[in-house]
């Protein structure tokens, strides 16, 4: 096959580059990430390099998965050896070889945001300190910054010996590390840091990595932060084939010490870089171009770019204001199935948002209209109580020394393991230093149990030592089934028998799909890949078959895909840009970065909205348009009403949204209804007019709502059956 044909000249020479390090530094949609797979399947078809001597990193699974797609299909197979993937799975690949050389089990467990959460509020406790004061998240985000720029705890405490909050800090990120340590467990960021301990503890390691990946790839590079930046260079300083690929215009995680520098520093660590520009776009329309080139010249930082495309002029970009959030939900709604009449295919749209908490509206018009969906990251798959459970019981399983998820589960189903018998025991392990799960297989030492609670533990040691027995002799999703019936976990949730546990049920069953699914993947893969690959599914990208469906996705997460039709939504001040970006210059560029990413996904169709009043989280408030739409000039867009009345042929396909204007509200009034109430919603009371339900709990034979009305109500928590409230019909 022909690797180059169908690349302009600019494009050409970089996928030709002989060697050394190549730096292709080229504005959305240039074809950056084509270059790159082009250049692997040449070097492997052509220059007959080995694909194990090959390793690709980009930001996000859905990223990579993408990636290896590309690939595989220049390849015209699979990509074999190629190591490709995100930053932590490389990193969880080479020290589940490895990590026992810095004092690890190579079965260590990966720790996600809750699993960190509970481990930070011990550390809080066990320091004494205020926890008003000392919030765990904030303190966490403080540490990953610590991690990210390579600042280990004794120096953060030695530089801050005479600041008392930040002294606390330091203090807690020692004891924060030295448990994880204890449960020989790694967060995110330690997967980075600690693949970098592994290679300053062992030059054999680094040298044989060194050795192996003679050719070195990285996308977005504009978003590695200090650390992974060290890692590459040290992975690239033998053989200096590196190949980053990046776009400052796109650079959208400094909060996350991505640093624009690196850039920089890349031309001085390694000499002779040859760099390519790229200035032809080939995604999007000229008028989408346009508006995106229009908003991020608003930047100072940042180096002029010209960035031109040939393609056709396209549509008006259309800038939509919608009367409420769920009027904004509608007409997106309305307007894809108009353009499914017209000829688009589900998988042709996106809607973007700022904010995870934008999905929830979408979601329930979507799944009333019958359009089919998928979230990408903040879809809570992972993050529902019953895979955290599962997890929690296979992560102990795997490595027994992991208190966290020992304590998520001793009692889950109830054993009548309580709190105060988990107390006696936490502190009698704490006291010989030893993990939990070891001292509960010596129950006579610890002092004050009662034979009740010594019986029940006896039980649940038992099932899980006989699962640790078996784990080995059946597939992944045996297994899992195995440890679902011997806990009595499916079968409690059928006693229950209600929709909570039924939809329970259906999560597992989705889970054990995941399982299946792995195994059908990696036919070699044992439990502890399963986990390590499902742990590192975040909440920025959970990957899934998005073939055929629409894509709900945050912005963040949008970066380096395109699609034929794009919904820009919320786009109001306090929101796109973000409340906390308002009045800080710095902050807002980087929000503008993140604007310019979310236009230039777009290839066909950009469909802008805003809403005048928004409801989150319960609470309601007027917005105005977001300064980035005042940034495009008016002879760029066009509204729905504007671009009908203009009946051109062209237009036609944006002018079905009357009947999105006027919905009417049919309240239907009937004691049955009451059944279909959900979370979302929404119900007109007698006293407190409309609102919004937002959680819906179990009370004996009844429910417990709790609704959202307007303010100044606010929240209130009623009982279903005799609450005075009617649902609210839509259309
Ligand atoms: N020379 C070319 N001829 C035709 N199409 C091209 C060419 N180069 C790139 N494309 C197409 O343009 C689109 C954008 O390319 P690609 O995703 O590689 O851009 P990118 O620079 O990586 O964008 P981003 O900055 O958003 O990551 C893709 O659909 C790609 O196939
Ligand atoms: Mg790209």
């Amino acid at each position: 096959m022909d690797y180059i044909s169908g690349l302009n000249d600019r494009q050409k020479e970089a996928v030709l580059h002989p060697e050394g390090p190549l730096l292709i530094l080229a504005g959305a949609g240039s074809g950056k990430t084509r270059v790159l797979t082009h250049r692997i399947a040449y070097l492997i078809e052509e220059r007959k390099i080995f694909p194990g001597n090959i390793l690709a990193i980009t930001f996000t699974n859905k990223a990579a998965n993408e990636m290896k797609e590309r690939v595989a299909e220049l390849l015209g197979g699979d990509i074999g050896y190629i190591w490709m993937g995100t930053f932590h799975s490389i990193c969880v690949r080479i020290l589940r070889q490895d990590i026992d050389k810095i004092g690890y089990d190579r079965s260590f467990s990966i720790y996600d945001r809750d699993d960190q959460i509970t481990l930070m509020k011990e550390c809080i406790k066990e320091q004494n300190l205020n926890k008003d004061i000392y919030k765990e998240r904030s303190i966490l985000g403080n540490i990953s910054s610590l991690k990210d720029a390579m600042i280990s705890p004794d120096t953060y405490i030695n530089q801050n010996y005479n600041d008392y909050y930040r002294r606390n800090v330091g203090e807690l990120y020692a004891l924060y590390q030295k448990k994880l340590k204890q449960n020989n467990a790694l967060d995110f960021d330690d997967l980075i840091i600690k693949t970098l301990e592994l290679f300053r503890a062992d030059p054999m390691v680094l040298d044989y990595y060194q050795k192996k990946f003679k050719y070195i790839f990285v996308d977005e590079f504009q978003d590695t932060n200090k650390s992974q930046y060290e890692l590459i260079r040290l992975l690239a300083d033998k053989h200096k084939n590196l190949c980053v690929v990046g776009d400052d215009d796109q650079s959208i995680y400094k909060f996350r010490g991505a640093d624009i520098t690196n850039i920089l520093n890349f031309e001085k660590d390694f000499p002779n870089t040859k760099i390519i520009k790229l200035e032809q776009n080939y995604r999007s329309t000229k008028n989408i171009l346009n508006v995106a080139n229009h908003v991020i010249k608003n930047n100072s930082e940042r180096k002029d770019k010209s960035l031109w495309t040939d393609n056709e002029e396209g549509n008006l970009v259309v800038v939509e204001t919608l009367p409420d959030s769920q009027e904004e939900a509608y007409f997106v709604a309305n307007m894809i199935e108009k353009l499914m009449v017209e000829g688009y295919k589900p998988s042709d749209f996106a809607i973007l948002y700022r904010t995870n908490a934008q999905s929830r509206t979408f979601e329930e018009v979507f799944i009333k209209r019958g359009i089919p969906y998928k979230i990408v990251g903040g879809l809570r798959f992972y993050d529902r109580k019953e895979i955290k459970d599962i997890l929690a019981y296979l992560k102990l399983i795997q490595n027994p020394v992991d208190d966290i998820s020992l304590k998520r589960i001793i009692n889950v189903p109830k054993r009548g393991i309580g709190n105060a018998t988990m107390g006696k025991i936490e502190q009698y392990a704490n006291e010989v230093g030893e993990s939990i799960y070891s001292v509960l297989q010596k129950l006579d030492d610890i002092p004050d149990l009662s034979t009740r609670a010594k019986n029940s533990i006896k039980g649940f040691v038992e099932i899980v030592n006989n699962l640790m027995r078996i784990k080995e002799q059946m597939s992944i999703k045996d297994f899992i089934e195995e440890v679902l019936k011997e806990t009595n976990y499916i079968k409690e949730l059928e006693k229950q028998d209600d929709i909570e546990s039924r939809t329970r049920l259906e999560n597992i069953r989705e889970f054990i799909s995941v399982a299946v699914d792995f195994e059908v993947k990696n036919p070699e893969g044992n439990l502890e890949d399963f986990l390590a690959t499902v742990s590192l599914l975040s909440d920025v990208d959970k990957t899934e078959d998005l073939k055929n469906t629409a894509t709900m996705l945050t912005v963040h997460s949008a970066k380096g895909l395109e699609f034929p039709v794009v919904f820009l939504v919320g786009m109001e001040e306090g929101l796109f840009p973000i409340f906390r970006a308002l009045d800080n210059e710095s902050e807002l560029e980087e929000e503008r970065r993140l604007c310019y990413v979310a236009i230039t996904r777009a290839q066909k169709l950009l469909f802008i909205t805003h809403a005048k009043i928004r409801t989150i989280y319960g609470n309601t408030s007027y917005s105005l348009p977001s300064r980035f739409i005042d940034e495009i000039p008016k002879n760029l867009i066009t509204t729905t009403e504007e671009s009908s009345n203009l009946g051109n042929n062209k237009r036609r396909l944006v002018n079905i949204v009357d009947r999105t204007k006027r919905r009417k509200n049919n309240t239907v009034k009937s004691q049955e209804n009451k059944d279909k109430v959900q979370v979302g919603t929404k119900v007109n009371h007698k006293k407190w007019g409309i609102g919004t339900v937002v959680q819906i709990k179990n009370k004996d034979e009844d429910k417990e709502l709790v609704i959202a009305f307007n303010e100044p109500i606010g929240l209130k928590r009623l009982l279903l059956s005799i609450a005075p409230i009617e649902i609210v019909k839509g259309d």
